[in-house]
């Protein structure tokens, strides 16, 4: 399996420095994607990877932009030809990461930062042991809730698979580098901010 090289600190006008793969995870409603979005208002030079699924867009969403929307028979084909960074399933649909988008930016010397659930987060974890794995826990699992509904955008089956799997994934918070309480918003942005710059 490939292993993507640690940038060194030291460059040579030969070799250019190597950028760094950056996973955000954590349950679903948390406010990774709402941090996300911040993180990348303030800082232009990171390369977000949009994601496929399989999901039908939400109001508001965009292809190519918010997702490559594509169906279950594209995705399969997809990881079959080993498209893919990582994939799961996650609550009925899938999820993964073009790989080619990705490396190309990471050889080109970027912070690629990917936004993703548990099992993607574990097998980048694995294959690409140099990335900064950071967990986004919400304040209570009641917080949780309140956020996956206020959103409104998920049906009732929907948000209790979300809540379901939630509990699964936030026992994990401890596999990861780093872990984030996403309470107050600003406060959660500046340690994400501080886990990437400083
Ligand atoms: N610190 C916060 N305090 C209160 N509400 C928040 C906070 N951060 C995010 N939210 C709100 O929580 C809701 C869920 O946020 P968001 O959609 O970013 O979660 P997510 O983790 O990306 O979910 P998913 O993984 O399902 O895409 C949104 O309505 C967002 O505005
Ligand atoms: N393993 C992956 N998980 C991903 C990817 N893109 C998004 N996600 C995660 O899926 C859930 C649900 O997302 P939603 O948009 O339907 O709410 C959430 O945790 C995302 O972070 C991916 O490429 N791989």
């Amino acid at each position: 399996m490939q292993v993507l090289p640690i940038p060194s600190g030291a460059t040579t006008q030969a070799s250019p420095p190597l950028g760094r793969l950056i996973v955000l995870t954590g349950p679903s409603g948390v406010g990774k994607g709402t941090l996300m979005k911040a993180l990348l208002q303030r800082h232009q030079e990171l390369y977000y990877s949009i994601s496929a699924t399989t999901r039908s867009p939400r109001p508001g969403e965009i292809e190519g932009k918010s997702y490559y929307f594509i169906s279950r028979s594209k995705f399969e084909q997809l990881v079959a030809q080993g498209e893919f960074l990582e994939w799961a399933e996650f609550a009925g649909n899938y999820y993964g990461t073009p790989r080619a988008a990705v490396l190309n930016h990471i050889h080109s010397g970027k912070l690629v930062v990917l936004e993703i659930e548990l099992e993607g987060a574990r097998q980048i974890r694995t294959s690409y042991p140099s990335a900064l794995n950071i967990f986004i826990l919400p304040p209570s699992f009641a917080e949780l809730e309140k956020r996956i509904r206020g959103r409104g955008q998920d049906s009732d089956e929907a948000i209790a698979r979300r809540l379901n799997r939630a509990e699964v994934e936030i026992a994990a918070a401890e596999e990861f580098d780093i872990q984030i309480v996403n309470d107050d918003f600003e406060t959660a942005l500046g340690q994400i901010e501080q886990a990437l710059f400083s």
